[in-house]
């Protein structure tokens, strides 16, 4: 990538000294030439217009004002200290106000000269000011600028603007950068894609991205180098696959035996779905073709998961070897642990539950049992990871909820056999494609698109404090029917003190309006102990319970079939997807289901955002785009630690097309040519090589 072909350090760069450069390296991590390259700018200011101050209205949204600053004033004490300076041009004035970098700003700025600002008017007590403007003198010195008339602009910090690294002056280190530098950028991608994508060449894509010509050559720029980015992710992922697949051979699974068929013939209490069974045949097809198996298993939730994992671990134990099913918390390896001893009865196959609360005697006797091979399936946490887990000859690992696990643990899992043993992936939070392709780009997916016959949509409500006797009435109402209860609250670490209170005032009052001994309320939350916990879950899955009370420790995966009102206290706390997950621990029975959607009277235009999405849409794939638009992908749970997306230009929420192109691409060049031996493809492989050797690339010129 472009970083690697302009590996000069900074230094080299007139007007980047030892200390400007030593600041760019610490505040933004770039050493070389290549890095500064890839500063792309986040937003470009059309040079050529300008407005006068006679013309301005607030409705205007950052505009160029060229004028004269008359006064410069310090105003204000403490938090409210600002620098105020009166700007005119021939039609008016107005004032420019700094509430940060004052000191820098008025060390910048001298009366009597002429800039120009830019930014967004606000018009206050019968005068228009601009907060915060960018400010830049005039006439402009013009150098590749000259050409162009759009002016990049460029994120700095405070620590860079002490240094004079603000917008401006990034801009001028670049632009030097790329008089001297530019003409060393190789291609870096073989020239019949750009031929066939209609892409820029690097060199051009790299001058229009920082200085475009015009709108056309910044578009072309952009897209050559989102095109570029997500390309050699897709490489890397497509590539570490392939390797994989060929320095791996994977078990065999030859045969469909005795317990499957006993299972599905005696045991399964329902017809699979259409979509279990494509799934579950896309699982047989992988065991069998001597490859190690990576899938990603995606489905909404309650769409039958568990099902599917069991059967895959049955065709395991049919071959002669073990599983292992790994959850993130101890509840759900619980419920997991249960549910798979209860759909496949007593004697059929030794299952074993290996969680953080085993005692070291059961810890003993599990490990000698595992490590002679009469485990045959073992559920936990990750307790299974830990490195005295042995087993005798592993033969599938299901992950549950892959995003909670790093790359790493799963990693992890693999080492545990000579021959690393087929991997299944199970995620319940539905990840937009174009995620799942870049996180998971090395996994094959799987989707279980389909529910259970007869489930019904959740009918979803939003209501406020004033409507919360109404919701009383309901649930009454359903439990009166014989059903079951949820009442959720956020449980959020900075205040957990107060979230507590919250559970607690809630518990009071729902005591009050639910009394003993007709009434019976589980308890769940953080602060009890794991044993409390299991003991209050099991008594609302016996239905000894009627309503559960609890932090989202109940999140993921509950199955309470009976459960058919979800209420979600301070719901606008909530992300998107955390919501959907939460409603869907309703639903799972035949019966009608009901989600209700507390909140405050106030809700910000993102949190009412959310809330309507949950009202008119059950489909959790519709949520998660959504909440990937909402939020970025940043924020999906668990996504941070992946790195991959650190993208420096494409976005995956609206640059799908792009991905699929890139993607589609290196498939095909994996299928021509694996090795990479064509000429086109000489860089490639030599990209890959330095990024799985850590070579630098200094040496070639
Ligand atoms: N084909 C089917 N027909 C009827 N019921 C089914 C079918 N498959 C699974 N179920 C039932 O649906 C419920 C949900 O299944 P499961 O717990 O496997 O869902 P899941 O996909 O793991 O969902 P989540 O991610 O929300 O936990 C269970 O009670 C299960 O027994």
């Amino acid at each position: 990538m472009i970083e690697n072909f302009v590996p000069y350090p900074l230094t080299y760069l007139k007007g980047a000294g030892s200390r400007k450069a030593d600041i760019l390296s610490k505040e933004l991590n770039i050493k070389t030439v290549g890095d500064l390259f890839k500063l792309y700018p986040f937003r470009y200011i059309d040079r050529t217009k300008f407005y006068q101050i006679s013309a301005l209205n607030e409705d205007l949204p950052l505009v160029q004002i060229i004028g004269k600053v008359n006064s410069k004033q310090l105003v204000g004490e403490g938090p409210k200290k600002r620098l105020v300076v009166k700007f005119s041009d021939s039609t008016g004035s107005m004032e420019l106000v700094w509430f940060q970098s004052i000191k820098w700003i008025d060390e910048n700025i001298q009366v009597g000269k002429v800039y120009i600002a830019f930014g967004k008017p606000n018009f206050f007590n019968g005068a228009f000011s601009i907060a915060h403007p960018e400010i830049e003198s005039y006439p402009r010195t013009e150098g590749l600028i000259g050409n162009s008339t759009l002016q990049p602009v460029y994120n700095s910090t405070e620590k860079l603007k002490k240094s004079f690294l603000d917008s401006k002056g990034i801009q001028r280190i670049i632009e030097h950068a790329l008089e001297v530098y530019l003409h060393h950028v190789k291609e870096t991608l073989p020239s019949y894609i750009l031929q066939k994508y209609k892409l820029p060449p690097l060199k051009t894509a790299i001058q229009n991205i920082h200085f475009p010509q015009d709108l056309k050559a910044l578009k072309n720029a952009q897209r050559r180098l989102k095109f570029e980015e997500l390309f050699f992710i897709q490489l890397e992922m497509l590539h570490s696959k392939l390797v994989r697949q060929l320095k791996y051979k994977g078990m065999v699974f030859s045969k469909v035996g005795e317990k499957l068929n006993t299972f599905y013939n005696q045991h399964l209490p329902f017809p699979l779905t259409g979509a279990q069974k494509r799934v579950i045949k896309e699982i047989r097809l992988d065991t069998q073709r001597g490859i190690q198996m990576n899938r990603l298993v995606q489905g909404d939730v309650g769409s039958g998961k568990t099902v599917v994992a069991l059967m895959s671990m049955l065709l395991a134990v049919d071959n002669g070897y073990q599983s292992c099913m790994m959850a993130p918390t101890e509840i759900l390896a619980r419920q997991h642990f249960h549910s798979i001893q209860e759909l496949v009865g007593e004697n059929l196959i030794k299952i074993a539950l290996l969680t953080g609360s085993t005692t070291k005697k059961q810890r003993e006797i599990l490990h000698k049992q595992l490590e002679a091979g009469e485990i045959d399936i073992l559920v936990g946490t990750h307790a299974l990871i830990e490195d005295k887990v042995k087993f005798n000859n592993l033969g599938l690992v299901v992950i549950d909820e892959q995003h909670r696990f790093g790359v790493q643990q799963r990693a992890k899992l693999w080492q545990k056999n000579n021959i690393p043993p087929h991997v299944l992936v199970m995620t319940a939070t539905p990840i937009p494609r174009t995620l799942a392709m870049t996180l998971y780009g090395d996994l094959d997916v799987s989707m279980i698109d389909e529910l259970p016959a007869g489930r019904k949509p959740i009918n979803t409500h939003h209501f406020t404090e004033g409507q919360r006797l109404r919701m009383f009435g309901f649930i009454r109402r359903e439990i009166d029917l014989g059903r079951q209860v949820y009442v959720v609250y956020p449980l959020i670490k900075e205040s957990e003190k107060l979230d507590l209170l919250n559970l607690e005032a809630g518990i009071e009052q729902l005591r009050y309006q639910f009394p003993l001994p007709e009434y019976q309320i589980s308890i769940v939350h953080g602060k009890l102990s794991n044993a409390e916990k299991e003991y209050e879950m099991q008594r609302f899955v016996e239905g000894k319970t009627q309503i559960m009370v609890a932090t989202t420790v109940i999140e993921v995966g509950v199955n309470v079939p009976n459960a058919s009102v979800m209420v979600i206290e301070n719901s606008e706390r909530f992300g998107l997807s955390q919501l959907h997950q939460l409603r869907g621990r309703v639903g799972r029975g035949a019966d009608q289901s009901y989600c209700i959607l507390m909140t405050g009277n106030k809700l910000s235009n993102e949190g009412k955002l959310r809330i309507e999405t949950m009202v008119r849409t059950n489909n959790g794939f519709e949520i998660s785009e959504t909440d990937l638009q909402l939020r970025g992908p940043g924020d999906l749970a668990g996504t941070q630690q992946s790195g991959v997306l650190n993208l420096k230009i494409a976005n995956l929420t609206t640059d799908h097309a792009i991905l699929k192109e890139a993607r589609a691409t290196v498939v095909q060049i994996f299928e021509q040519d694996p090795m990479l031996q064509a000429p086109d493809h000489v860089l490639l492989k030599y990209h890959l090589d330095q990024e799985n050797q850590g070579i630098r690339l200094d040496k070639i010129s």
